[in-house]
């Protein structure tokens, strides 16, 4: 078995911790030759380059090469994987995204609506720029993109790299979902096969099936809806905001039982709702930063002081565990099931050819094989294509440096609608972001 030579770049990341325990737990399907932390903050990523190095010494002490650096050139040379996971402006222009649209009575999230926007135009840029430095030293390594927002992120490459096969933008969501639902099934979620159509954090489950093909999909909604959903996966499974945004799903289930909707569906299905639910002053950046930002920071810490990791409570999670085991699909031709970003090509035929959708593929040495979804219902279509003409205008926006695009993407986002709003918004969103956006005409 070939062993991977990764690089993991944004590796300050909250996520990195989770990600190495997950490295540790697939080391006998995913085996690394070398692993490489890669960032911009050299301060940030030396706490988890720091506390890896002693998680390998104690639990991976066959892995001969750890290194981490600041140094693109350094970092890329003759990689196999790339996993990108940065946050261009970090979470403090998190926390302007999420309370600038709030001031406007407008939902104020990280990658639906005007917040989304904005970190859109903020990561296009650094993603682009990431990729090239990747290529030049590494033609043909895998890139592994979750860096959001996702949507937004894959049209911008699609565009700028045409002809690259080998960038592959990945979300976490389905599959922590899917955990709920294996634990609603009394299976693991490794045993359920899922239908899904849509665009990023935007999407359905059409049907679940067991690796029998037994349909469980009425049983499963059925079960639901009369006992109630909630976040399973440890990382969320006790986080207050998780666990409402779970039982909302269950309420979009009640009100459109034909599929089984995405968490994210929540923003633009009931903005107001969502819009109540919210306090300005402590909106999910702030959060984050006094959660699992603070709690890697300090295990870190302790980890480092103390020179082991012993009694510490150390787990792979479901995010780590997913975006190895699609890498190891597609470095060992496995043929397993993800659901992944890829270009529409008659996939969906009634929607625009050229939009990435969401769909499951079967990951195989030759990229993704996405499964035909067929035609979708009008109700869905609808919802689709007015997301998708919004990513389309953000990235438009962002080549042309167009206000005016930009204007006509709030507008059409649901989450907006009014043009006047759209108009505050915006204003207020490039005071905020100068000098991370391009300078619109
Ligand atoms: N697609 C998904 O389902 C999914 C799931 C989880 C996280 N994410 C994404 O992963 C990213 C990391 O999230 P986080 O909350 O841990 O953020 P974070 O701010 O803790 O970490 C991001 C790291 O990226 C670094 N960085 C920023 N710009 C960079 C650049 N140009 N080059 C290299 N490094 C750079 C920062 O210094 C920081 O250390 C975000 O984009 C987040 O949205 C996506
Ligand atoms: O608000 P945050 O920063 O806590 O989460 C935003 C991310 O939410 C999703 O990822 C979840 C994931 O679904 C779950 O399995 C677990 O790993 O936690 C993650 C973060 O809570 C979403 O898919 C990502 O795109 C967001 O970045
Ligand atoms: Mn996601």
């Amino acid at each position: 078995m070939k062993k991977q030579r990764l690089v993991i770049a944004g590796s300050g990341s909250t996520y990195t911790i989770g990600m190495v325990m997950s490295l540790i737990a697939e080391k006998e399907n995913f085996p690394l030759e070398s692993l490489v932390f890669y960032d911009i903050d050299e301060k940030r990523q030396a706490l988890n380059a720091k506390a890896t190095e002693i998680l390998l010494k104690e639990y991976y002490p066959e892995l001969r090469s750890f290194t981490y650096t600041t140094d693109k050139k350094e970092a890329f040379k003759n990689a196999d994987f790339v996993f990108v996971q940065i946050r261009t402006g970090g979470l403090k222009m998190r926390e302007k995204d999420e309370q600038i649209p709030l001031k406007y009575g407008v939902v104020g999230q990280e990658t639906c609506g005007p917040g989304g926007m904005a970190y859109g135009l903020r990561s296009i840029k650094d993603m682009i720029e990431l990729i090239y430095d990747i290529r030049k030293q590494s033609p043909n390594a895998w890139i592994l993109n979750y860096t959001n927002p996702a949507a937004i992120v894959a049209e911008a490459l699609k565009r700028e790299f045409p002809d690259d096969r080998k960038i592959l933008n990945i979300c976490d969501m389905p599959i922590a979902i899917m955990v709920s639902y294996a634990k609603i099934l009394g299976l693991e979620v490794w045993d359920l096969v899922p239908e899904y159509f849509g665009l990023n954090h935007f999407g359905w489950f059409t049907k679940i099936y067991d690796k029998s093909g037994n349909d469980l999909t009425e049983r499963l909604k059925n079960l639901i809806i009369e006992k109630g959903f909630k976040p399973e996966d440890a990382e969320i499974a006790n986080d207050p905001s998780w666990i409402k945004t779970f039982e909302q799903a269950r309420k979009t289930l009640m009100d459109f039982p034909e599929y089984l909707p995405n968490t994210y569906l929540q923003y633009y299905l009931y903005p107001e709702e969502m819009v109540k639910k919210e306090d300005p002053n402590h909106t999910r950046a702030r959060q984050v930063m006094e959660g699992r930002e603070k709690r890697v920071r300090e295990l870190c810490g302790r980890i480092i002081e103390k020179g082991t990791a012993a009694g510490e409570d150390l787990h792979a999670d479901i995010h780590g565990v997913y975006m190895i085991r699609a890498a190891e699909s597609l470095a060992y031709n496995l043929h397993q099931y993800f659901i992944v970003m890829v270009e529409n090509r008659g996939v969906i035929p009634n929607l625009p050819q050229d939009a990435m959708v969401e769909v499951t593929c079967v990951l195989t040495s030759d990229g993704p094989k996405p499964f035909a979804v067929g035609e979708i219902p009008t109700f869905y279509k609808g919802l689709i294509e007015g997301q998708f003409a919004y990513e389309k205008l953000v990235v438009d926006a962002y080549y042309e440096k167009s206000y005016l695009k930009l204007l006509q993407a709030l507008t059409l986002n649901r989450t907006v609608v009014d043009t006047d709003k759209a108009r505050r918004i915006l204003d207020e969103l490039i005071e905020a972001n100068k000098g991370y956006w391009p300078d619109l005409k």
